[in-house]
C-alpha cells in the first residue's frame, strides 16, 4: 500500500508570552540567567502513518489538538520537531478557511482555484459547479465578511473538492451547516472514497465517523491515545466522554488542570529542530512560490480596478 501521509514524532509548541525583543536579547546573553520562555506542546509525540485511499476520523475533546494536527498535514502551519512524509497534494477544508473576507464569493473562487493551481479554461469550467454545489444564491457576488458560517463553509468546501486533491482534510466543516448540505457533503466525500483519495475527516459526530472512516486517531491533551479501527476507537472515546461528563464540575476542573498542566513547559532554547518533509520539501517550495505570482497578478488586478 503506498503511504500518503506520515507522521514521526511530531512535536508542535506555542510559545506564550515571549516578546520578539524578549528572543533575540536571549539569543545573546551569555550569563546563566537566561530566560525561560513557556511553551504550550498542542501535539507531543505524534506517529503514524496513512495509506491511500483511507479515510481516517480525528476525535478528541476540545482544545486536543486535533485543528493542529489538520493544520499541519494541510500546510497551514509547520511542525516544530519531528519528520513529516506527505506525498500528494492537499486541500484543508475548515470553516471559512483559506477564504479572503474582502473578496466576493465569485472572486475567492476564482483566488482558490489560481493558488491550487487550475488554469483559467479550467476555473472557467469548474466555476458553475462550485457556485451550484454552494448553492448560497446572490451572495456568491457579496464580499465573504457577510456571510453567515454555514455559507462560508458550503463554499469553502464547494471550491476545494473541485480543486481536485487528493488528500482532502475536512476539519468539521459539516458541522455548521444544515443536515441537507452535510448529507450532500458526505455524499462527495464517499464518491471521493471511491476514487481511492485519502481523506482526513474532524468531526464530533460519532455517527458520521463510524459511517464514514476507516480508522480513526483519538487525540487526548496533544498526545496520540489511540489509533485503529473506527467502531473500536470511537466506542472507547465514547466510554470516555460519558465517564467525564459523569464527574462534578470540580472534579472535571481538577482534571482538566492536572492534564493541561502536562502541556506547559519552559525552555530557554529558541531554535527548534528544522522539520523535514523529505520528498516534497522542495517541491512544494516551487509550487508555493509559482502559486503567489498568480495571487499577486490578481490582487494588482483587484486593485487597479479590473
Ligand atoms: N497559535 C496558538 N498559540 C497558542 N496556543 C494555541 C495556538 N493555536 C492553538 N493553540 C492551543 O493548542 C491546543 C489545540 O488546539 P486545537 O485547535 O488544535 O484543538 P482542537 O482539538 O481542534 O479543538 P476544538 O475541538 O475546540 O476545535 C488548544 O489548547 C489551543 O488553545
Amino acid at each position: 500500500m503506498k503511504t500518503k501521509v506520515k507522521f514521526t514524532n511530531v512535536y508542535k509548541t506555542f510559545e506564550l508570552h515571549a516578546k520578539r525583543s524578549e528572543k533575540i536579547l536571549n539569543l545573546f546573553s551569555l550569563s546563566s540567567k537566561k530566560k525561560k520562555f513557556k511553551e504550550f506542546i498542542a501535539l507531543s509525540d505524534i506517529s503514524f502513518e496513512v495509506y491511500e485511499g483511507e479515510s481516517i476520523g480525528l476525535v478528541g475533546l476540545n482544545g486536543s489538538g486535533k485543528s493542529t494536527l489538520s493544520n499541519i498535514i494541510g500546510g497551514v502551519i509547520q511542525a516544530t520537531e519531528g519528520e513529516i512524509e506527505i506525498n500528494g497534494e492537499t486541500s484543508i477544508i475548515a470553516i471559512s478557511a483559506g477564504l479572503n473576507g474582502s473578496l466576493t464569493g465569485m472572486e475567492n473562487i476564482e483566488l482558490k482555484c489560481m493558488m491550487h493551481g487550475l488554469s483559467k479554461e479550467k476555473i472557467k469550467e469548474v466555476t458553475p459547479d462550485i457556485i451550484d454545489f454552494a448553492d448560497i444564491g446572490g451572495y456568491i457576488n457579496q464580499p465573504v465578511k457577510d456571510y453567515s458560517s454555514g455559507m462560508k463553509s458550503r463554499l469553502g468546501f464547494a471550491i476545494s473538492v473541485h480543486t481536485d486533491p487528493d488528500i482532502l482534510i475536512i476539519d468539521e466543516a459539516l458541522s455548521v451547516g444544515d443536515s441537507t448540505f452535510a448529507q450532500k457533503c458526505l455524499n462527495k466525500m464517499n464518491e471521493f472514497k471511491k476514487q481511492g483519495k485519502t481523506i482526513f475527516f474532524v468531526s464530533h459526530s460519532a455517527g458520521q465517523m463510524k459511517q464514514f472512516c476507516d480508522r480513526v486517531i483519538w487525540l487526548d491533551y496533544g498526545t496520540l491515545k489511540e489509533i485503529g479501527d473506527s467502531t473500536t476507537v470511537v466506542d472507547n472515546y465514547q466510554k470516555f466522554t460519558n465517564w467525564f461528563n459523569k464527574l462534578s464540575n470540580d472534579e472535571k476542573k481538577a482534571y482538566k488542570k492536572e492534564m493541561l498542566g502536562k502541556q506547559y513547559r519552559y525552555t530557554d532554547v529558541i531554535k527548534k529542530k528544522e522539520i523535514s518533509n523529505k520528498k516534497e520539501r522542495t517541491s512544494q517550495f516551487i509550487k508555493n512560490t509559482l502559486a503567489i505570482l498568480p495571487v499577486v497578478a490578481f490582487t494588482i488586478l483587484l486593485l487597479l480596478g479590473y
